[in-house]
């Protein structure tokens, strides 16, 4: 399915594999693949694809090369060696391609990775894209429940880490029954709407070993997710749990529900990287665009070493591509 919009492709990290990602999915997707613009600088883009400079997203079609809407960066960039010097660039290029999306000439955005610390050091104020998008798409319009909720989606599993960056000693705080409430209806209504599901079924994963069991090994189960699934079942909404978490993501349990909520990030990213790294897709739920990314992150240790797999970007762009076509 192609959308009949581009998509707006933001570069990420310069000295990340972004850069070089971005232009072997232009190649691998060619011009059957949905069409995209590169949203970033095009001098580093042009160390690795032959680039064309548009200005306005509708120039993206045709794949003789690679469109770029250039935004220079500030400071030189060599890969592996990121600079908070450029972080007004790379936060800029995120902000052109929400607003094209906003404005209806992209059809989605998809992201190249972002290293949180690099961007905090030069200002950046979130803990990374979901939580700036949610903060740039706030004001727009937006019938369903409103996120931004993260969600890992790889074939055969997806996942929604309840709290995201929190760390892990500050996750039971974080975690409240009416934050479990609002992601689990954002993630419902995305599941029929950009999934296609008529009946989404949800799991809920329980945070202490044993989901608790019963009070004795911990008591957020009780107080807190147990509370929140009945509120939901009370609306409507197929979710079941909490689940004590170490069953769920073995084949023939993931046969049994289209999403798993889970109370912490990595309770939710390792089984999707882990079954499958390079289709694994991050996106964004709950905004009035669509969002994508891959799974992985800027690989500083191997940028610019011809090391680098598109495979999760290409998945992203897929999906992104899917979903505008479907919505
Ligand atoms: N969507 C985003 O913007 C994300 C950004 N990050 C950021 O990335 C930075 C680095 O994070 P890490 O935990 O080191 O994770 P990472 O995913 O960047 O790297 C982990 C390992 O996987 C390898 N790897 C990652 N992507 C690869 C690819 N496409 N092809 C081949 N090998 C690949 C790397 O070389 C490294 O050995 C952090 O600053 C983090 O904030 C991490 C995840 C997502
Ligand atoms: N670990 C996932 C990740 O870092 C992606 O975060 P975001 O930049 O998509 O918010």
């Amino acid at each position: 399915m192609k959308p009949a919009r581009p998509l707006a492709v933001t570069l990420g990290d310069p000295a990340g594999i972004g850069p070089e990602i971005i232009a072997a999915a232009w190649r691998a997707l060619g011009a059957q693949g949905p069409a995209f613009a590169a949203v970033g600088d095009a001098d580093v883009l042009a160390r690795h694809a032959p680039v064309r400079r548009i200005a306005r997203l509708e120039e993206a079609h045709g794949a003789d090369r690679l469109a770029v809407l250039h935004r220079p960066c500030a400071a030189p960039v060599q890969p592996g060696r990121p600079d908070p010097a450029n972080a007004p660039a790379v936060i800029g290029w995120i902000e052109t391609a929400v607003a094209l999306a906003l404005k209806g000439e992209a059809s989605g955005v998809v992201t190249a990775p972002i290293a949180k610390s690099v961007l905090q050091a030069g200002g950046f104020a979130y803990p990374g894209h979901t939580e700036f998008l949610g903060a740039l798409t706030a004001d727009a319009p937006w019938e369903g429940e409103r996120g931004p909720v993260m969600m890992l989606a790889a074939p055969g599993l997806r996942t929604v880490p309840l709290t995201i960056h929190t760390p892990l000693r500050s996750v039971p705080d974080e975690l409240t029954a009416e934050t479990v409430v609002r992601a689990a209806r954002v993630v419902d209504q995305a599941l029929r709407r950009d999934f296609g599901i008529v009946r989404p079924r949800l799991v809920l994963a329980g945070l202490n070993p044993h989901a608790g069991e019963g009070g004795s090994i911990g008591l957020e189960e009780a107080d807190i997710l147990a509370p929140a699934a009945e509120r939901l079942r009370a609306e409507g909404i197929d979710i079941r749990g909490p689940a004590p978490a170490d069953t769920l993501f073995h084949e023939q349990a993931r046969q049994a529900y289209d999403a798993a909520l889970c109370p912490y990030h990595d309770q939710a990213l390792i089984p999707v990287k882990m079954l499958d790294f390079w289709g694994g897709v991050n996106l964004t739920l709950g905004l009035p665009i669509i969002r994508t990314s891959p799974d992985h992150g800027t690989a500083f240790d191997i940028a610019g070493k011809g090391l680098a797999r598109p495979d999760s970007l290409i998945a992203a762009i897929r999906l992104a591509a899917e979903i505008a076509a479907r919505r």
